[in-house]
This record gives C-alpha cells, structure tokens and sequence, in this order.
C-alpha cells in the first residue's frame, strides 16, 4: 500500500492512514453467528429489495462509504430523495437527483465510457480490468430505481432508463462498473426476473408477501423456508443475502448513523480533493 500525503490549505504535507480497495471484500455487517460478512463488490453488482424503513439505504450505505474510501474507485450516485446518498456528493463525479434527463445523460455516458473500455481491453488482449490498471472502477449506486423506471418523466424516458440500467449491470462488471441499485417496490414490474438474474449480491430486507422476497432472491425460496416476510419489522437492517448459486443468509447490516457516514465522506473528500501519492518517501520528510 503507497504511502499517501494530503496537502494542506497552508501546504503543509500531512500523512494520511492507507485507504481502502474497491478489490477488498466490503464489510456489510454480521451473520446469525456474529461472524463478520463481506463481500467482493468488484465485477459484481447488488440488488437491494424490501418494504419501507427495511434498511436498504443503510446498506447502501455501507457499500458506498467503502467504496468512497477506495481510491481506486469513482462513485455515480442517483438518487431521488437526494438525502439518502446526498452525504458522498462531494466524493462523487456525479450526483443525480429527482431528474431523469440527468440520469439518462449519466448512464448513457457511462455505457458510451464501457463499450471503449471494451474496446482497449480487446485490444490488449484482456478481459477484464485488475488493480492499479489504467482505469479505474466505478460505482453506480441508485437509491430507488423504481423512480427512475417507474415514476418520473415520459414513459419512453423511464424504458431507455431501464434498458440503460440493464445494460451496465449485464455489461459493466468486466471494465470495472459496479452497480448497486435499491428498490421499495419488488415487484415484477420494476425487477424482472432477467433484470434480477444479472446481480451477483441480492439483499432481501423485510417484504411483504413472500413472492416481492423471491422476487429479490430469486423464485422458490420462500417455499423453500427463505422469506424475507419472516423479519420484524422492529429488526430494521436485518435481511437475506444471497449470491449467484448460493442459499440465503441471515445477515444483520452495519449501521452509519448519519454523523458517522457525513465524518467518513468529509474523510473521503478530502482524500479525494487533495491526496497525491507520496513521491519517494525522503522527498516527504
Ligand atoms: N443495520 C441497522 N441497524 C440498526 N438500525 C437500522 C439499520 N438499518 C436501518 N436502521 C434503522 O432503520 C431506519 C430506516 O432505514 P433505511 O432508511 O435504510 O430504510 P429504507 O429501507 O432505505 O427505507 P425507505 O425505503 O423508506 O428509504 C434508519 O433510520 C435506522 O434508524
């Protein structure tokens, strides 16, 4: 891990404590056994489902404050409500509100930035992107997508919106596009089971009924004993996790209140703003 300096105000050089890596594991909270859960976020993408006040924001969270603290790793944030993610704008290259014309420009310029990512790879002769390579990964978080897919703007506006989305999240994981998307409303409407398929992580926080819980994790499982119906609601945060091929797990997520998640992005902006690689270590002292 280099060593990192910030510069101050007064250009005073400050060291700083390593960063993170958007290829570490994201810590997201604990199992029913009080072991420690994280997961590799890097070439995969997360679904985020349940009823209101279930605990997805803060999931999202958690996800985004690591990836803030990654310098390896550029944040997109979408977000309706804008007071969910709001706290990262500063440590983002985008921050979209309640606009879908500023959504779309956004994912169709991330799609545009894929496909020439693609176009590099094939020419190096590689398939995906590793650590320290020439670009750097992105994480696209959406805090509701339904608002975007279902509710603002022209009916046309919100089907280019989807099929943008879809395209990120089957496309982006090779070139380093990582997608979290959260959503109140797990319906079929909004997550189609091939929409669905495409994220590796699936988070169920309390749902309603049985079939919106397999609609995020995947049909059958409720029948099978997973429901995420079976949660309190006093239990916020709590949920199934499952991934690609594997059976859901009882997850409790880590909680940032909001003091800590504004201390953390201050933390992250200024890593952002003003951090540089130590040149050798002498040129510090
Ligand atoms: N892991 C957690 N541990 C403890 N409390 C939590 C946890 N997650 C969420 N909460 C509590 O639940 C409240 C609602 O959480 P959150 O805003 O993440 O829900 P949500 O599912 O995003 O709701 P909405 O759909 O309305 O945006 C939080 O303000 C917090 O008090």
């Amino acid at each position: 891990m280099p060593m990192l300096v910030a510069t101050t105000p007064g250009d005073e050089v400050v060291p700083l404590g390593p960063t993170l890596s958007i290829f570490d594991p994201v810590h997201i909270g604990i199992d029913e056994f009080g072991h420690p859960v994280r997961v590799p976020m890097i070439y995969r993408n997360m679904l985020i489902g349940g009823e209101p006040g279930a605990g997805k924001s803060a999931l999202l969270n958690a996800v985004v404050a690591h990836a803030a603290l990654s310098l390896d790793c550029r944040l997109c944030l979408l977000d309706g409500k804008q007071v969910e993610l709001g706290q990262w704008r500063h440590c983002a290259d985008a921050f979209v509100g309640p606009s879908l014309d500023r959504a779309l420009a956004l994912l169709r310029r991330l799609s545009i930035m894929m496909d020439r990512r693609y176009a590099y790879l094939l020419d190096c002769e590689r398939r995906k992107i590793q650590p320290a390579d020439t670009f750097t990964a992105y994480l696209v978080a959406v805090d509701e997508i339904a608002y975007f897919s279902a509710t603002a703007g022209k009916k046309q506006e919100r089907e280019e919106f989807s099929s943008l989305l879809r395209d990120l999240v089957a496309r982006g994981r090779a070139v380093g596009i990582i997608v979290v998307a959260a959503t109140q409303r797990p319906s079929s409407d909004i997550i189609p089971t091939s929409l669905r398929d495409l994220f590796a992580w699936r988070f169920a926080g309390r749902c309603t009924t049985d079939s919106s819980s397999d609609i995020v994790l995947g049909h059958g499982w409720a029948a099978q004993g997973w429901s995420a119906n079976t949660i309190s609601p006093t239990n916020p945060g709590a949920g199934l996790l499952i991934d690609e091929g594997g059976t859901p797990r009882l997850v409790k997520t880590a909680y940032l209140d909001d003091a800590t998640c504004a201390a953390i992005a201050r933390y992250a902006a200024t890593l952002r703003g003003t951090v540089r690689q130590a040149q050798p270590l002498k040129a510090v002292a």
